[in-house]
């Protein structure tokens, strides 16, 4: 499991090392010395390298760098930007011990100051760090767009200058870094859209900050790696399909059927022991030929009795509700049995979200384990906020609902957000866009099912691991095809390397 902190928790960090006696400039000759080490090891070619400074300890973390590599035979240049008389008292020292060494240092006031970096053939991005807190404007505004279009390495020190830390928002314009040589953990930014095209190839370098223990749990997002998997029990060599649970899935109506198809049949790659789909009965033919495994109970759109929802409910272990089950009047007559009946852990995907934003008079704390998996689209209609609004702020907003409606969610979006409440907030940083295509969600749903068949007490493990999963199909499905040409039902083939 990796660690991703935002900027406050950061600085918490860099404090309590301070605090622990470990001073300041040890930590910058630290920061510096593993950001030249990353370039080296690279062998670009380090005939003319330029570096940018601002004011604050980013920049100071540019001007030792400078230095080092001045004390390693290299002829750096830096360009140093900014009001002097802002320079951080870290930036002052390292400027002080630079002034001995053979580098060329220049003031830069106006654009055509710019024109140093024509000669760079490789490029350090020291202006901004975690520190940056507003647009960029004026002549950093210039100089950020000025590089943008040289044709060299450029590598960033902690963070693309202009990126937004927590949210990875570009504020005004950004670094395009091919390389960014972050500190002690990762940041959200460099992993959430755009923040990440930002920054390129990510490299965490450990400078002898600790993560601090009391942090605000907001302030810290977890990151699954495939190692997490672990934590799924072992699959027992002498059960039966009993032992491996029974899921019912309440998906598909009279016009879909495919939502019923992808995400039962991610529930069984997943491991359960037995699925039933609960549907409509014009997806019989079809569903019994698609999967032959899945129990079928069907409903008719005239004669629909709550009875039969009620026994099949009873029957599952887990429920996985509304993936293609239609906004009707059936579908709400079926979403409604399901809220004022079930006691077992449950995931609620698709339609039984967009019908819980339309009829808002069904919205309550359940008492049952409980996953949503909106897209931004249904995040969007539930929590009644703008896409815009949930694009920029999605961990801090989905943390929060969770906490308030007591369930954990799965934000689907190019990085998934996972959230429970009152509890852990995990980033997804495993996916591509080859999951953006139409039933990548409803196999998400299944596969989040599925794990939940396995880990019932504990629907965060599920939804987190179900969403790495769901990311490494993409990626692994993309390999074999490519981005574009993945459909949903591929997707199913590789869930396998993670059962
Ligand atoms: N002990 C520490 O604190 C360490 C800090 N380190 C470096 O220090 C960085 C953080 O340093 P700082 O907190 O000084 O912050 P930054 O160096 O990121 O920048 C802050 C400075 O920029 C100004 N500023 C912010 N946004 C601006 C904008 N849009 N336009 C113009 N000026 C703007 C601020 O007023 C301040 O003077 C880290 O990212 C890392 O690179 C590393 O050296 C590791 C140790
Ligand atoms: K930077």
């Amino acid at each position: 499991m990796r660690v991703f902190l935002d900027a406050a928790a950061c600085k918490q960090a860099d404090e309590e090392a301070m605090q622990r006696g470990i001073p300041s400039p040890v930590l910058m000759e630290r920061a510096a010395y593993s950001v030249v080490e990353e370039i080296r090891k690279r062998e670009f070619d380090l005939s003319c390298p330029v570096v940018l400074c601002g004011t604050g300890n980013n920049g100071g973390d540019g001007a030792a760098a400078a230095r080092i590599l001045s004390e390693m035979g290299y002829r750096p240049r830096v360009l140093l930007f900014g009001d002097p008389e802002k320079y951080s008292d870290q930036m002052k020292l390292q400027l002080h011990i630079l002034s001995s060494c053979p580098a060329e240092v220049i003031r830069c006031s106006k654009e055509e100051d710019l024109k140093a970096c024509d000669s760079a053939t490789v490029l350090i991005d020291a202006l901004f760090g975690i520190g940056l807190h507003r647009d960029l404007t004026g002549l950093f505004a210039e100089a950020v767009r000025y590089v943008n279009h040289l044709d060299c390495p450029v590598i960033a020190v902690d963070i693309p200058s202009g990126v937004n830390t927590d949210t990875g928002v570009v504020c005004g314009a950004a670094i395009k870094a091919s390389l960014t040589v972050t500190f002690t953990c990762g940041k959200p930014g460099l992993f959430l859209f755009p923040g990440t095209v930002y920054a390129g190839e990510v490299v965490i370098r450990e400078i002898g900050i600790r993560i601090p223990e009391n942090l605000d749990r907001r302030r810290k997002l977890y990151n699954v790696e495939e190692s997490d998997l672990c934590v799924l029990p072992e699959r027992d060599e002498s059960g039966n399909k009993g032992t491996f649970r029974k899921v019912l899935c309440i998906t598909g109506s009279p016009d879909i059927c495919g939502a019923a198809f992808l995400s039962a049949k991610a529930a069984l790659r997943t491991g359960v022991g037995m699925v039933k789909i609960y549907t409509s009965e014009n997806n019989r033919i079809p569903l019994n030929t698609l999967v032959p495994e899945a129990l079928l109970s069907v409903y008719s759109e005239k004669q629909w009795e709550e009875d039969q929802l009620l026994r099949d409910m009873d029957w599952a272990d887990i429920i996985l509700v509304g993936c293609g089950l239609g906004t009707g009047k059936t579908a709400l007559k079926i979403l409604k049995t399901f809220l004022d009946h079930n006691h077992k852990p449950a995931v609620m995907d698709a339609d039984a979200l967009n019908l819980l934003a339309e009829h808002r008079e069904l919205m309550r704390q359940p008492d049952f384990p409980c996953i949503i998996t909106p897209h931004i689209g249904e995040l969007s209609r539930l929590l009644e906020v703008s896409v815009q609004d949930l694009k920029e702020n999605l961990i801090s907003i989905v943390s929060r609902s969770a906490d308030e409606s007591g369930v954990v969610f799965l934000a689907k979006d190019a990085r998934s957000v996972v959230a429970e409440p009152n509890g852990r907030v995990y980033l997804t940083t495993s996916g591509n866009s080859a999951l953006a295509t139409a039933g990548s969600g409803d196999v998400l749903a299944g596969i989040t099912a599925g794990l939940l068949a396995r880990v019932p007490e504990h629907p965060l493990a599920a939804a987190a691991l179900s969403a790495f999963i769901h990311g490494r199909c993409g990626t692994l499905a993309a390999e074999d095809r490519s981005e574009a040409s993945v459909n949903a039902a591929d997707l199913l083939d590789y869930i396998q390397r993670f059962s």
